[in-house]
């Protein structure tokens, strides 16, 4: 039994926390998270924690964002309650993933052909939108000066082309400003309406009028998750195969990063029959280093596919092109990956093993299952004979809908973390696996 320790659990993954709390030999601590009838989430801790070392596991799932909030409540509470120490336990950190910039379909935003060495910028154009003495600092061009010179570019326009405009107010205005159909249904408008038309295919006015070269800015949320919690008082993180290892560089606290590697390698080596002549295959080049350590640890064949991501939208990422790098002919294939959200990546991946490859079995071997909307469906219909995950999200549902889904327990590892960093004992013996 661990002493003068309190873990509280969040919404998000009861079980683990019960599981948590049997091995360290203790009770939960006994909070009230509820919601007031306007959303908000209030939270009661009902046991002291003045002077304690206190825990708070939640999981980046299910309601992430309401979850979130959740745990920076929790963490304030404890701290605002005289907590000696809190420490954030986080099997799937949320927000890890970070979004990346959308691709052209000719390829990166500015390494398009015909663009010159010295005509580029690697700044966002337009610059990042600043106040405007008018007021109007929000995102896009100042409206009123950019208005006008584009009004004489669409009057320039139409002289040069010889067309009549058909009516002089719309004359005045640039074609993009115009309401018109192109073949294309428009089903809304913003309150500038006349400047902004969105159509059923998801394009704007804005869209097919934007400057060659425009980077979209998109934001990057890792800063600011970790600026909350060590805001809210956290003063240690615990989390597990994040996503992007760099983003414990975000955090000025400690943070430990345990691997879900020992338990994905000791599957293979005692589930998998004659797993030596088997390989280990990475879905995307960004899962590479995590599956061929695992393949050098075990002395196994590696190959690797090559998600070429050439959509023009974030959500297109499903339409990827994939390109197999290696021999799986005749062999059983081990997809290895962080995490499977909408489960595309793997189950297209697994179609392609066995389509091109030739592979005669497909495993995969993920750590956090999310499995967002109709992901396990996916997996049921897919070319995948099965998929390993972790508990670091609830599992329970996904079990009963999904004959091919094994689980693997992490409450151990986190428990054996928990009492490591209680005790001021070194946690890298976690990171051991033979
Ligand atoms: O189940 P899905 O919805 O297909 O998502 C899973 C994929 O997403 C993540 O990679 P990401 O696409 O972010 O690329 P990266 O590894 O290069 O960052 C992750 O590593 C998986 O490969």
């Amino acid at each position: 039994m661990v002493r003068n320790i309190v873990v509280l659990g969040g919404s998000s993954h009861p079980e683990l926390v019960e599981q948590i709390c049997i091995k360290l030999g203790i009770p939960p601590g006994r909070i009230t998270l509820s919601k007031f009838s306007v959303g908000e989430t209030r939270v009661e801790i009902q046991d002291s924690v003045r002077g304690k070392d206190v825990y708070v596991i939640q999981s980046g799932c299910g309601k992430v964002n309401d979850n979130f909030i959740e745990l920076l409540i929790t963490i304030s509470a404890c701290k605002t309650a005289s907590a000696k120490r809190v420490t954030a336990v986080t099997p799937l950190f949320p927000y890890s993933r970070q979004p990346d910039i959308p691709y052209n379909k000719v390829g990166a935003p500015l390494a398009k052909a015909g663009i010159q060495k010295d005509n580029y910028t690697f700044e966002s154009r337009p610059g990042t939108p600043a106040p405007q003495p008018d007021g109007a600092g929000s995102a896009g061009p100042p409206a009123g000066q950019l208005e006008h010179k584009l009004s004489r570019l669409a009057l320039d326009k139409d002289r040069g082309s010889g067309t009549t405009p058909s009516s002089p107010s719309l004359a005045s205005r640039p074609s993009f400003l115009r309401r018109q159909h192109t073949g294309s249904e428009i089903i809304g408008s913003t309150k500038r309406d006349s400047q902004k038309v969105v159509y059923a295919n998801g394009t704007s006015d804005w869209d097919q009028h934007r400057q060659p070269g425009y980077k979209q800015w998109v934001a990057q949320a890792g800063t600011l998750i970790a600026d909350l919690l060590t805001c809210a008082g956290a003063d240690h993180i615990i989390t597990m195969d994040l996503h992007d290892p760099q983003y414990q560089g975000f955090f000025d606290i400690p943070v430990d990063n345990l691997y879900g590697r020992p338990l994905l390698q000791r599957y293979i080596q005692t589930k998998i029959p004659d797993y030596q002549s088997a390989v280990i295959v990475s879905p995307d080049a960004g899962g590479a280093k995590r599956a061929t350590a695992i393949a050098d640890a075990l002395g196994m064949d590696f190959a690797l596919i090559h998600k070429e991501r050439r959509p023009t939208k974030i959500t297109d990422r499903q339409n990827a092109t994939m390109m197999l790098v290696g021999d799986i002919s005749g062999r059983v294939a081990i997809l290895v990956d962080d995490l499977a959200d909408t489960s595309n990546t793997i189950t297209r991946a697994a179609k392609l093993l066995k389509d091109r490859g030739g592979a005669t079995k497909v495993y995969a071997l993920i750590t956090h299952g999310i499995f967002s909307g109709d992901a396990i469906a996916r997996i049921n219909a897919s070319a995948i004979d099965q998929v390993v995950v972790t508990n670091s999200v609830p599992q329970h549902e996904n079990v009963r809908g999904c004959p091919k889904l094994k689980v693997l327990d992490v409450s151990s590892m986190f428990s054996e973390a928990i009492r490591r960093v209680h005790h001021g004992e070194s946690i890298s013996v976690l990171f051991k696996y033979d």
